[in-house]
């Protein structure tokens, strides 16, 4: 997984048959380099017509799926044996409106590097479909929950309504009502917006635990001119690209880079609590890397009324969810289990989806058939 923080690509071992999961193994992450991250950015700018095989986009591709061949093959000399990779690439543009996802990378050199079958493009059936494309991972998230639920551990069985929330460049949010049923979508910009004015102002892409936007104060006139947008009284499910707030940037720019990062820091956490939910959550369980942001952190609790607490608290490693979940969707892939999902993707009706992609003839275990 390559995700919209374009800090790197996090790799996880799972075994699953697509529904629970039976085992966690190893796990990594490699790291961009800032070369590799401001390449891919400037493609963001482009994405919407350069071509599938312009020169410049197919270096990237290539230097982007190199850094997932060497992520499999150190998860490989790990474990030994790994059936399946689940690829979810690098978003460089994301318009369901327009009927179009993209995600980079090429599947078929990841698969003939490493002698596995592929699956990858996650998203393009969910939006040719009709639906958002995105958010994917709720699939994971119920399935973590629904596990948590059965373990009758403390507290485990009086849990919902409860969220599970994303916080990685772009937010999102998993809502498990009562009655079980899943409501998810985008909240908002995540840490995306906050690593670009960090970058801008102290130059390193990340306000290392929240440290710059501790010492700011929030303004309020900015932050209400942010929220008005009407994406904010989108109902879920609903979905982001990464760049689609980027001119907020713009709206904080007179702002000193303390109060900026403070205002950034309450973006985030404020359309967390501006999403209609049909319940006030009992307890908000976050995953990404905005759950090592104390300013975030702080600013969650500050927001909404249920426990805010980090998913490892239930066992979970916050930083591996989204891998984990691409293993996990690649295998509903292979067997043909729904990715689409009203209540998630706003799909019409439940589909599957992703694309598999084989460069050696190698038969995946337990899917003989
Ligand atoms: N110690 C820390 N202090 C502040 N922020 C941190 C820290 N550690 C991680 N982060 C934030 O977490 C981000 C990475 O989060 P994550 O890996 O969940 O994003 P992602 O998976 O790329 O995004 P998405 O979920 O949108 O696809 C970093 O870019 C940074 O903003
Ligand atoms: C188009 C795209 O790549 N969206 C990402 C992004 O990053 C977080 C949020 O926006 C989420 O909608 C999605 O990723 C996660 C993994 C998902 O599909 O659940």
């Amino acid at each position: 997984m390559s995700g919209t923080s374009l800090d790197g690509v996090d790799a996880a071992l799972i075994e699953t048959d697509g529904h629970g999961i039976r085992h966690r193994g190893a796990s990594l992450s490699l790291p961009y380099t800032p070369e590799l991250r401001e390449a891919v950015y400037a493609l963001f700018a482009k994405a919407h017509d350069i071509a599938v095989d312009a020169p410049e986009l197919r270096a990237v591709e290539r230097a982007l799926t190199d850094i997932h061949v060497q992520a499999v093959q150190r998860i490989l000399a790990i474990e030994g044996q790994v059936d399946l990779i689940g690829f979810h690439g690098q978003t460089i543009y994301h318009a369901p409106k327009l009927g179009r996802t993209w995600q980079i990378g090429d599947a078929l050199h990841l698969s003939g590097q490493t002698g596995l079958p592929v699956i990858h493009d996650f998203r393009s059936a969910d939006v040719a479909a009709g639906g958002e494309g995105a958010p994917l991972a709720p699939w994971y998230h119920a399935a973590c929950l629904s596990a948590w639920h059965k373990s009758g551990e403390d507290g485990s069985d009086s849990a919902r309504p409860v969220a599970v929330l994303n916080i990685g460049g772009v937010a999102n949010v998993t809502y498990v009502g009562r009655d079980g049923a899943i409501l998810a979508g985008d909240t908002g910009p995540g840490n995306a917006l906050l690593d670009d004015w960090a970058l801008r102002h102290t130059g390193i892409a990340c306000d290392r635990d929240g440290a710059l936007a501790r010492a700011g104060n929030v303004d309020e006139g900015c932050l209400d001119k942010v929220l008005s947008d009407p994406f904010f009284r989108r109902p879920l499910p609903r979905s982001l690209d990464r760049q689609t707030f980027a001119g907020v940037l713009d709206i904080v720019s007179t702002l000193s880079p303390e109060d900026g990062a403070a205002t950034l820091v309450a973006l985030t956490a404020r359309s967390v609590a501006q999403t209609a939910l049909p319940e006030a959550p009992l307890r908000w369980l976050v995953c990404g890397g905005g759950r090592h942001n104390p300013s975030i952190m702080r600013a969650l609790n500050e927001v909404l009324a249920g426990d805010v607490l980090p998913v490892e608290k239930l066992g979970w490693d916050g930083d591996m969810v989204e891998a984990e979940c691409f293993a996990f969707l690649a295998v509903r892939s292979l067997r043909g289990l729904p990715l689409s999902a009203p209540g998630i993707t706003g799909a019409p009706e439940l589909a599957t989806g992703g694309r598999l992609s084989c460069a050696a003839i190698r038969p995946v275990a337990g899917f003989a058939s």
